[in-house]
């Protein structure tokens, strides 16, 4: 019998961010393995016209959740939608509401957060740091409260090269900037935030370093944790291989690249990939809320769920495999055939743009105009480029997390719970799980037929025959003017066509004289 899963079980859980790509998979295993669980509580906003039953009846009612419904059938009994915005004050929960989360809750996972990284400082203060501060008032007012669990990120403090898990004071108290941000005007928070972010890439990493100091400092006698993982990929076992649901991290540039758009990419290729798989996530996670409200810890624990120093996969490799996985798996109505350059010189990526990306996009677009059609290549590119130079920071970097008190955790699970809350990446199998990503992304994410593969694959033997014919016509056209203008190239001309007559020659009679 699993220990964590019998602490779940009875318990009331608070989940923040269950809507969202961490907290969904966190809600199915939890479901899956303590169906005798009380409740969950999930704070959610209605959102794109949906009402909060419609949001939860959608993803209880989704292929993630299907095997949950087999072991845990009355699941839509355990789930309590509690109407909530992170963003106002009290989260704008009701004062019945408020009553019942205050009085019955048992264990808080705080996955809400706002991920981008072009948010104004002032939401992500508001979501990242400003809502974790709420959420621990909050905390401090249940007597039930055995666990908080704060999900952060491992790159918090991507701007130091080793982590260890401790928690880095940034030089700005996180008060003072909550304080300041109240009464200052928006164009001088913009004009100030890159002076406070300093060496971090954005607002989001900033901003979830500012939370981890304010869950330091808003302890008090709390029994929190908190988990830091890198970058969060598609499922690797559970509840099946490869599930995924958003663009972000990888998922959205294998779309990109796998439909043809992405072909050159910054990226160091003997740089580590510290992707993470979203259940191993998930399994430390579960293990976590079981370790620190049945050991409670003197201090607060930080554990790095990062897979780069016990199974390291470099970009180099990964992109590798992905691009190989497009031949298996292609993806439907390519743009172009993937194909793509790993690159970190500064001047063959903007010749590698202007060839690969510019250049194509312009010329569909001629192509759309000649037929009638509206543009629209030439912006979806810019916007793609955009997103890329984005992420381009993670690509170019390796970092160093200790993984200390992980592989402790991962020592004190009997070896009944180790199997079913596995979070031992170094079983991760790359070529594998890329695979599985690949697919996943195919099938939950484009929602792609599989029977469409062999029409895909023709498709993408129809846009190398372009390519090739394009090629050709492009050598030629340039050869030809070539050869009109200057002597030099019509001698060369010359003595490449005589080389190969003479060449013909000698084979037509070798072989004459054999016969
Ligand atoms: C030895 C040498 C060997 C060489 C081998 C060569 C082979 C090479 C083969 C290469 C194949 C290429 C494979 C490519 C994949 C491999 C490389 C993968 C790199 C992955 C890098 C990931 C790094 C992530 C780092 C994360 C670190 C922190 C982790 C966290 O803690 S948080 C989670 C991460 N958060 C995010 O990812 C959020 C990022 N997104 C944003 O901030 C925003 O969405 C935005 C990018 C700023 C865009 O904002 P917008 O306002 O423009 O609008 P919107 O959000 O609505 O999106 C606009 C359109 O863009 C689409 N989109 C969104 N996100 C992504 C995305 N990640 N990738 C691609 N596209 C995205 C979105 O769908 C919209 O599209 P539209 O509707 O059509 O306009
Ligand atoms: N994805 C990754 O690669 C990584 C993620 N993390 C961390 O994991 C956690 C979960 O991330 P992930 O699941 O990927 O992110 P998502 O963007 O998928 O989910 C964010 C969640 O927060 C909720 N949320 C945002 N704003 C509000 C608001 N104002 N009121 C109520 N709820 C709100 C969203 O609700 P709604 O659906 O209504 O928008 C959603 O449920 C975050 O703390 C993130 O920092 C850490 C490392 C990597």
């Amino acid at each position: 019998m699993s220990m964590i899963a019998a602490f779940y079980g009875g318990k009331s859980i608070l989940i923040t961010g269950a809507t969202g790509f961490l907290g969904k998979v966190l809600m199915e295993k939890l479901f899956r393995t303590s169906p005798d669980l009380k409740v969950i509580y999930i704070l959610v906003r209605p959102k794109a016209g949906q009402t909060l039953q419609q949001r939860v009846f959608q993803i209880l009612n989704s292929k993630l959740f299907e095997k949950v419904k087999e072991v845990c059938p009355n699941v839509h009994e355990k789930i309590r939608a509690i109407y909530a915005d992170l963003n106002q004050s009290d989260f704008a929960i009701s004062k019945e509401d408020m009553q019942e989360l205050l009085s019955c809750t048992n264990i808080i996972f705080h996955c809400a957060a706002t991920v981008r990284f072009d948010d104004s400082l002032r939401h992500a203060v508001q979501l990242n740091v400003t809502a974790t501060q709420q959420l621990l008032l909050m905390a401090s007012q249940m007597p039930k409260l055995e666990a908080f669990i704060h999900i952060s990120t491992a790159f918090s403090n991507c701007n130091l090269k080793h982590i260890d898990e401790v928690i880095y004071p940034c030089p700005v108290e996180p008060k003072k900037i909550i304080d300041s941000l109240e009464w200052l005007d928006d164009s001088i928070i913009d004009e100030i935030t890159p002076k406070l972010i300093g060496d971090r890439p954005n607002t989001y990493t900033y901003t979830k370093a500012l939370g981890e100091m304010v869950v330091q400092q808003e302890s008090g006698n709390l029994n929190i944790a908190i988990i830091r993982p890198s970058i969060v990929g598609a499922t690797w076992q559970e509840p099946f291989p490869g599930w995924v649901d958003n663009l972000n991290g990888p998922s959205g540039l294998i779309i990109a690249a796998g439909k043809g758009f992405l072909r050159s990419i910054k990226a160091t290729p003997m740089a580590v990939a510290d992707l993470i798989p979203v259940d191993t996530v998930v399994n430390l996670t579960l293990a976590v809320g079981w370790y620190t409200a049945v050991h409670r810890p003197k201090s607060t624990l930080i554990y790095h769920c990062t897979s780069g120093n016990l199974n390291p996969c470099n970009w180099g490799k990964m992109g590798f495999t992905i691009l190989a996985s497009f031949e298996k798996i292609p993806y439907e109505r390519a743009f172009r055939r993937p194909n793509a350059d790993f690159t970190s010189n500064k001047f063959m990526i903007q010749y590698w743009n202007a060839v690969s990306h510019h250049a194509p996009a312009i010329i569909y677009d001629f192509y759309l105009r000649l037929t009638g059609r509206k543009p629209r290549m030439t912006k979806l590119m810019n916007r793609l480029l955009r997103t890329v130079s984005m992420l381009e920071y993670f690509v170019n970097r390796s970092w160093e997390w200790s993984t200390d008190n992980t592989e402790m955790l991962m020592s004190e699970l009997s070896p009944e719970d180790q199997r079913v809350f596995n979070f031992d990446v170094r079983q991760l199998n790359w070529l594998e799980y890329i695979e599985n990503y690949v697919l996943g992304v195919k099938k939950y994410l484009l929602k792609e037929d599989m029977a469409g593969i062999p029409e895909a694959r023709q498709h993408l033997k129809r846009l190398r025959n372009i390519h090739y014919l394009f090629n050709t016509a492009l050598f030629l056209i340039v050869w030809r003017l070539l050869i009109a203008r200057s002597q030099m190239a019509r001698n060369v001309w010359f003595f490449i066509v005589s080389f190969c007559y003479k060449f013909l020659s000698y084979f037509r009679a070798s072989s004459t004289l054999k016969a």
